[in-house]
This record gives C-alpha cells, structure tokens and sequence, in this order.
C-alpha cells in the first residue's frame, strides 16, 4: 500500500497554527492530526490526550531513552515531541498525518522524512504576532517576551520549507494549505492517475 503524506506545519508561537487546523477538520475529515507530548503545564480547557499528552520531566525523558519520539525539542523553557508509533503506523495505513510543531523539531523530522511536505505559517507582521500571542490571554509577560524572541528566530528559518502560508484569514490560509496538499496529491500520482483514466475512457 502507497504511505500516507506527512504533513509539517510549522510556525512562531501565535500565529495561528493551531486555529487553523481546528477549522481544517470538518475541511479535510481523512487527515490525521498528530498529539504532541509535553512538559508544559496544561492551560485551562486543555485536555490530556487531545490536545497534548502532558507528562514529567521524568517520563519525558524515558520517553526519549526508549526511543519513542520521531523528534523532541525544548522551547521555551519546556519540552515538546511527537510519539513516533503513531505517526508512522497513520503512514503505514496510507493516511495523511499533520504535525503541527517548532522549527528545531521539523528540521529533524525532514532528516527522517525529506519527503515530507513542510509548510511555514506566517503572521501579516510582527505586531500583529503579538497581538495574537496578547489576545489568546494565556501567557505570561515574560512568555510573551520569550515566544516573539524565539519567533524572530523561527522566522529567519523560513527558507528551510517547502511553502509559506500567511495567516492573513483563517479561511484563506485553510484553503492555501488544502490545496496545496491537493498539489502534492497529484504530484505524487496518487489522484492523477485516476483522472488520467477518466480523460482516457472519456476519449
Ligand atoms: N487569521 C487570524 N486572524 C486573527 N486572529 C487569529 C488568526 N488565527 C489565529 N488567531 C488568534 O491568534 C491566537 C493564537 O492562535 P493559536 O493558538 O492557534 O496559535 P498557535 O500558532 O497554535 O500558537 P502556539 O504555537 O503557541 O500553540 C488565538 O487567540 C487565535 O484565535
Ligand atoms: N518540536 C516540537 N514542537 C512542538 C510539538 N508540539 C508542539 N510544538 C510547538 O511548541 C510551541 C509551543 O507550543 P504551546 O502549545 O506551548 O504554545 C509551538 O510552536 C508548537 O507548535 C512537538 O511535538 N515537537
């Protein structure tokens, strides 16, 4: 069976990675979403599992000793990573997965999958990145001040991805990441085949 596409979507803390996957899932019912695990304390709403796997420093790194995390980074004062079994049993069953991760991590991810698709989302400025991280109310100042260091950073890394989308409009980068997901479909024949076959019978 042909592997699933892994998906890398990268991008400062802020900028809306996560709103926009949320309004991707009635969008695209078939991809899968990674669960990271994490050191960092859960913010109110947030629910073990879902939205993270929240762990201890401790099981962290036994989970780093044992091999069970594609790529781990520490961001921010906290520890980060994707459970490895997972992504790569979604591949195995041919489904899309998304991983929805910091710079330094997707940097070791395209070492293990240089066939992957990473994309980088933007903000329309730097100030409205700020406005964002302000407006979600769940950092401290000093968060806030460490996250739009790390995102002048993370911005400067650009250039290591496939595609930039900017989050302009919730919709509109929705639609600029499924299509190009749509584009890499085709380009890896897995839809375009099948129109070949279509023209072919139509002639
Ligand atoms: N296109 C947009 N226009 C206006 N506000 C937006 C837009 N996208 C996201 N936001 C808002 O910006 C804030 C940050 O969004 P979100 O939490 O999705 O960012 P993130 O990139 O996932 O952050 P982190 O990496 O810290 O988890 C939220 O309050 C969200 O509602
Ligand atoms: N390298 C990884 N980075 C991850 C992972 N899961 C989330 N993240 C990124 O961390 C920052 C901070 O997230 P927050 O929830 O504390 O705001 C953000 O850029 C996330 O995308 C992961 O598994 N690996």
């Amino acid at each position: 069976m042909e592997k699933g596409l892994l998906i890398v979507l990268s991008g400062p803390s802020g900028v809306g990675k996560g709103t926009v996957c949320t309004a991707l899932r009635p969008k695209m019912k078939d991809l899968t979403y990674s669960i990271s695990a994490t050191t960092r304390s859960p913010r109110p709403g947030e629910v073990d599992g879902i939205n993270y796997f929240f762990k201890s420093k401790e099981e962290f790194q036994s989970m780093i000793q044992q091999d069970e995390l594609l790529e781990w980074a520490e961001y921010v004062g906290n520890f980060y990573g994707t459970p490895a079994p997972f992504v790569r049993e979604t591949l195995d069953k041919g489904k899309d997965i998304i991983l929805e991760i910091e710079v330094q991590g997707a940097l070791k991810v395209k070492e293990k999958f240089p066939e992957g698709i990473f994309i980088f989302l933007i903000p329309p400025s730097l100030n409205e990145l700020e406005n964002r991280i302000v407006g979600r109310g769940t950092e401290t100042s000093e968060s806030i001040q460490n996250r739009m260091s790390a995102a002048r950073e993370e911005l400067s890394m650009m250039q290591n991805y496939d595609y930039v989308v900017v989050n302009d409009e919730i919709e509109l980068a929705c639609a600029r990441i499924q299509s190009i997901i749509a584009a890499e479909h085709c380009r890896r024949e897995r839809v375009f085949p099948n129109i070949k076959k279509q023209i072919l019978e139509v002639k």
